[in-house]
């Protein structure tokens, strides 16, 4: 797996690939790693996928009866700290999860990290999973904070696309979301076959060799 997000200038961009391994068999190329929590909440999923699942299904529950039970929406932040509290219940029992709780709230964009040892980070720029240093790679060498909505699209996009090339747990499609003021919207989703000959138009099937 490959998950990314970032803040810039025009709130939070979140990519991620779409595969699912057992080993070394790949079980799947379709799975959604973003849970859409709310219309202004985004969680994404790598490591144990029942437990990713599961947890983040809990998550929106725990949000939705914050609002019920204060008649307003949940911060980013303390969406996440639901989140973290309910993972450091659960430390040393063999949870794995590797997360980020991104959205919008009155103080603007929030990007948190949170994991299964119970550790949870505020950051402007994360990339979690087994490609996520291919994709740092490229996402640090092309973040600015006045990237165009576009343009950071394109560098999620780009970034986690360079990992499904690279490492051999991510793969299948890219999928982009961008968080605003008026809540998440879903950008792209494209197969990381397109995209290469997107990237590479003249390049020949890639070989073992040659990759
Ligand atoms: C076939 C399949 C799934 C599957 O193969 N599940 C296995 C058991 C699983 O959990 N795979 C993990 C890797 C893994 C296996 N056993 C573990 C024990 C502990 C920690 C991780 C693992 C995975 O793909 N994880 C994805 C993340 C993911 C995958 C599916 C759904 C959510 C998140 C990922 O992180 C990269 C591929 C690198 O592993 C999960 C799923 C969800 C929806 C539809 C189909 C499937």
């Amino acid at each position: 797996t490959t998950t990314l997000g970032f803040i810039f200038e025009h709130g939070v961009v979140i990519a991620v690939d779409s595969r699912a391994s057992q080993g070394p068999y790949i079980s799947s190329q379709t799975v959604k790693k973003v849970i859409e929590i709310n219309p202004y909440l985004l969680g994404t999923m790598a490591g144990g996928a029942a437990d990713c699942q599961f947890w983040q299904r809990n998550l929106g529950i725990q949000c939705r009866l914050h609002e019920l039970e204060n008649g307003k929406r949940i911060s980013v932040s303390g969406a996440s700290k639901l989140l973290s509290n309910t993972l450091y219940g659960y430390r040393g029992q063999g949870l794995s999860m590797g997360t980020m709780v991104a959205g919008w709230d009155l103080n603007g964009p929030g990007l948190y990290y949170v994991d299964s040892d119970g550790t949870r980070l505020k950051g402007k720029r994360f990339s979690v999973g087994s490609g996520s240093l291919f994709a740092y790679g490229v996402l640090d060498q092309g973040y600015r904070w006045d990237l165009s909505v576009e343009d950071a699209c394109e560098l999620g996009r780009r970034a986690i696309y360079h990992a499904t090339f690279r490492d051999a747990f991510s793969g299948g499609t890219v999928s982009v979301y961008h968080v605003g003021p008026d809540g998440w919207t879903k950008m792209s989703g494209t197969d990381v076959g397109e995209l290469h000959y997107e990237y590479y138009p003249a390049d020949p099937i890639a070989t073992e060799a040659e990759a």
